[in-house]
Order: C-alpha cells, then structure tokens, then sequence
C-alpha cells in the first residue's frame, strides 16, 4: 500500500500534483521559500523531495551517502537501455568499477598524456571561428566531440563525413533526450509502456527499439575498435587504450563499453557550458573587455593562456565560475535512497525521487545578491569554498560526484581564456544595421543550454589571428 509523504510542500491538485508551467528549476527554488531547503512535490502522481540549499545537499550524500548513492533509472532510459553507462547504473558493482574507469582516467594527472590532444581541439575550434565566425553552435559541438572521442577512443575525427563522429553524436543527443524527465510520457507515466507498439499513447516504443539499436551497435563497433588497435599494437593513447592495457582484467568488459560512452555524453554539458559563455560575452561587453585586459597584461600577446595561467588571471576564472553559476548546464537531477529514512522527523520512503536542485543552490539570494545577473566580480568580492564555489556545488556531491570535474575546470578555462584572448565577440546586427540583443533564454530538459543565437565574432587584431595560424603551425610540428 502507498504511503503518503509527510514532508511538507505545496498545494497538490488531484491527479497532476503540483504543475509546474514555466521554468521547472527555478519554480521548485522558489518553494523553498515558503517550505524550508527540504520540501516536497507531486509529480502527477509520484512523490519527490526537493532538495535546495548545499548544506542539505551535504548531510544527504555526503553524511549520508550510503543511503543516497543510488540513481533510478527513468522508463524512458531504463527502455533505451542507456541506464548501462554510469549515470544510472543500477548495479553497485558496475557502477564501483565503471567509476574507477573514468576518475583514473579523467584525473588531471592522466590528463597530461592528452595535451596535445586538448591543444588540438582548442585550436581547431579557434581557426573554425576564424574561418566561419556565424556557425559558432556548431562549432563548438563538433570540437567537443571530437576532442571526447579521441580521449576516450583515441579516433581522430576526419571532419564532417567522419562516421564515428557522427554516431557518437547520435548517441549524445539521443541519451539527452531521454533523461528529460518531461521529455516522454512514458517518463511521468510508466504505466505507458504496457500498451502495445501500435497504441497512439505507445509512441515511445518504436523510438526506444531504434534508439537502443543504434547505442548498442555504436557502443560496442567503438570500443571493438579501440580493442583491435590495442591488440595489434598501433592503438593511439586514450581512456580505453589505456584500460584496456593497463587493468583489463579488473573490470567487466561490458563496465569498459558501457563507461567510455558515457563519457561523450558527459562532454556534452562542455558544449552546452561554452555555448553559455559566448551568450554572456554578446550580453555582458563589459566583463568580456575586463578579461581581455587581464588575460593581455598577465599572458601577453605573443602567446595563448593555458590552466597553468589560472591563479594570475582571477577576473578570468571568475567568468569561468559565473557562467557554470549563471545557467548550470545540469539545474536539476534525481537521486534515490536505497532504504527509508528521516529527514528533519518525516519520513521518506526508499526509492523515492529526490530532486537535487543545483540551480536553486547557485542562485541563493543571501550567497549570491543579485543572483540573476552575470557578476564575474563577485567571485573576488566572495570568500570562496565549499558552500559558494561552482565547482563544488554544478558538478554534484559525495559518491556519485562527476568524475569530468578536474577535467573541465582545465578546459573550460583555457578554452575560454583563449577565445576572450583572440576573439571579440559582441552583438550581431540586422540588414537595417541595428544590434540584435539575443534573449537570455534557455532550452528545457535535462541538459540545459542557451537557444540557438546569433552573435559577431572578430578576430581582436591581425595579431590574434596570427597568434592562432602560430600555434596551429608550431602544434603541428610537435606532433
Ligand atoms: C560543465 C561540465 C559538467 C557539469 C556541470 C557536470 C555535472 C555533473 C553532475 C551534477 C553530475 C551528477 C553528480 C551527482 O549525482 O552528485 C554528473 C555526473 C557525471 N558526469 Fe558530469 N558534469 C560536467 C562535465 C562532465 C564531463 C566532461 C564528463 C566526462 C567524463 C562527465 C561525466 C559524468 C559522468 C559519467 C557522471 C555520472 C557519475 C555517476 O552517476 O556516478 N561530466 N556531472
């Protein structure tokens, strides 16, 4: 028999629950209010907890994390059978082993070996906004990709016809779609999935045939390649090279699949973060010139910034943390207990979704005044830790905390400590030759990142453009 939620929360309709008709993240956030950092919501018909503020956040999975360690599939992921990776891995085991893969492989000790890697992918994504400044969005996803497949596969994308390339793409905006927990009905309403294929209400199940199809052939036909090349000997470094030469036999050979892809699904939220940042370039020319300044006055003109500049360039790693805080690319994901428990005297049942909701966390009013605006400045006014800073709070907590995080902090700020260095970006205009100030407006899911805008990207001077052709030219004759 259901037991009802005694943890308090809004008003629920019959039925629906609580309906949230405008943006999901920050309406649960502004529960909080009323309802204290614990509260909770009814999803048409399923009970959740809301979690809000990063002290409870703490004493749940870090305090707590063995009872919160766990993240329950959605239907819709679960039918995809997307929940093999790691990000709901349902099996402890796999999921311990899956976790060692990628935290030994994405430790910024490992990733020295992956520098030219990382140099590569910068500047291609640099000499494409030189060559076709409009297509930036683009731009930006395909270097990221390329840059994720060859860390983790060691495959050097070939360009557009690149068919691995392409697959893995697929396969990353496939799983995005399934993790929205809106995105199907068959997400809110499991029951769906009972009704047969042909049923108008069973949509779902042809996409989750096709989906799965492709990610189980994608999965395997990528790691069988990466196992080829080890086995005769010309693999090129990378995770999987390297897993599978270095602790084979430690781990299932479906967790070393399973994983690595998981790995380009996370190097999606990268795309998305820097797609973030080139919005708050155009709307904030302001913060982006403060940067520039910096960045020349500290690293000179004569060559590009690299993660070593980090602690002299504080204005820069400001605007890094500000954009992770602005729009967290994740505002939202569930968590599950593995047994009942308590929190403040009510009770909440195992396996009930408990909401993590980063956004609400990044936007504390009382930790960041003036919470919607983009203030790089505040990161030098805040005394900054644990409870304040991105990188602690976006990327998650305790035992299931993003094994990407090291590695992003070193790329997301060189790539944009390179951009602000060589690029000016600012507001495109119409054929009227007025500015177009694009929305602050975001897509909704489970990923998150700004509509698609347009934007004026220029070289800074004759000598940021040769700065790149330099870098480029001297890249290639290290490899
Ligand atoms: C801006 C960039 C990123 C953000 C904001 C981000 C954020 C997060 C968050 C919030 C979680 C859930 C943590 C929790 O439950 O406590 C997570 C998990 C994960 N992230 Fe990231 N991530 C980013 C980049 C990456 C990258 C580059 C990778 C590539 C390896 C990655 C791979 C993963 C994986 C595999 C998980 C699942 C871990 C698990 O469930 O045990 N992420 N990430």
């Amino acid at each position: 028999k259901r037991r009802r939620l005694e943890t308090p929360g809004p008003r629920r309709l019959p039925l629906v629950g609580n309906l949230f008709t405008g943006i999901v993240h920050e309406q649960m956030a502004a529960f909080a209010n009323e309802f204290g950092s614990i509260f909770s919501v009814n999803l048409f018909g399923t009970d959740a907890i809301v979690v809000t503020s990063v002290s409870a956040a703490r004493e749940l999975f870090v305090k707590r994390s063995a009872t919160y360690a766990t993240r329950l599939p959605l239907k819709m992921v679960e039918l995809c059978n997307f929940h093999q990776g790691l990000l709901f891995q349902p099996d402890a085991n796999k999921l311990r082993q899956g976790r060692r893969l990628l935290l030994k492989g994405m430790a910024r000790r490992e990733l020295e070996q992956y520098q030219d890697i990382i140099q590569h992918h910068t500047l291609a994504l640099l000499s494409r906004l030189l060559a076709e400044p409009d297509d930036f969005m683009n731009h930006i996803q395909t270097s990221m990709g390329d840059l994720s497949l060859e860390i983790g596969y060691g495959h050097r994308s070939t360009g557009k016809d690149d068919v691995l390339a392409r697959r893995s793409k697929d396969w990353v905006t496939n799983f995005t779609s399934t993790i929205a927990f809106g995105g199907f009905l068959v997400n809110v309403f499991p029951i769906l999935d009972r009704l047969p294929e042909w049923c108008p209400g069973a949509p779902h199940k042809k996409t989750a045939n096709a989906w799965r199809k492709d990610a189980d052939n994608f999965r395997r036909d990528a790691y069988e390649m990466v196992k080829r090349a080890v086995n005769t000997g010309d693999g090129q470094p990378s995770i999987i090279s390297k897993t599978l030469t270095e602790f084979r036999h430690a781990l299932d050979e479906d967790v070393i699949i399973n994983s690595a892809a998981q790995m380009l699904t996370g190097g999606h939220t990268t795309v998305l973060t820097l797609q973030t940042f080139m919005l708050a370039m155009v709307l904030h020319p302001e913060a982006q010139e403060k940067a520039k300044e910096e960045i020349h006055r500290v690293v000179g003109s004569d060559r590009l910034p690299t993660f070593s500049d980090w602690d002299d360039l504080p204005y820069t790693t400001g605007i890094v943390r500000e954009v992770l805080r602005w729009h967290p690319v994740i505002p939202l994901l569930p968590r599950n207990p593995i047994q009942d428990d308590l929190l403040n005297g009510h009770f909440v049942p195992k396996d009930t979704m408990v909401i993590v909701n980063y956004w609400a966390m990044l936007h504390d009013e009382v930790i960041f005044p003036d919470h919607a605006a983009f203030r790089p400045e505040r990161w030098s006014e805040l005394k900054i830790d644990r409870t304040n800073d991105p990188f602690e709070i976006a990327f998650g907590f305790g035992r299931r905390v993003c094994p990407g995080r090291a590695a992003t902090k070193e790329l997301l700020f060189t790539i944009i400590a390179s951009i602000i260095a060589t690029f000016k970006i600012s507001k495109a205009k119409d054929a009227h030759g007025n500015e177009i100030t694009p929305p602050e407006e975001f897509t909704s899911g489970g990923v998150i990142g700004p509509v698609p805008f347009k934007c004026h990207i220029e070289p800074r001077s004759r000598v940021s453009s040769q700065l790149i052709a330099e870098s480029i030219q001297s890249a290639r004759i290290r490899a």
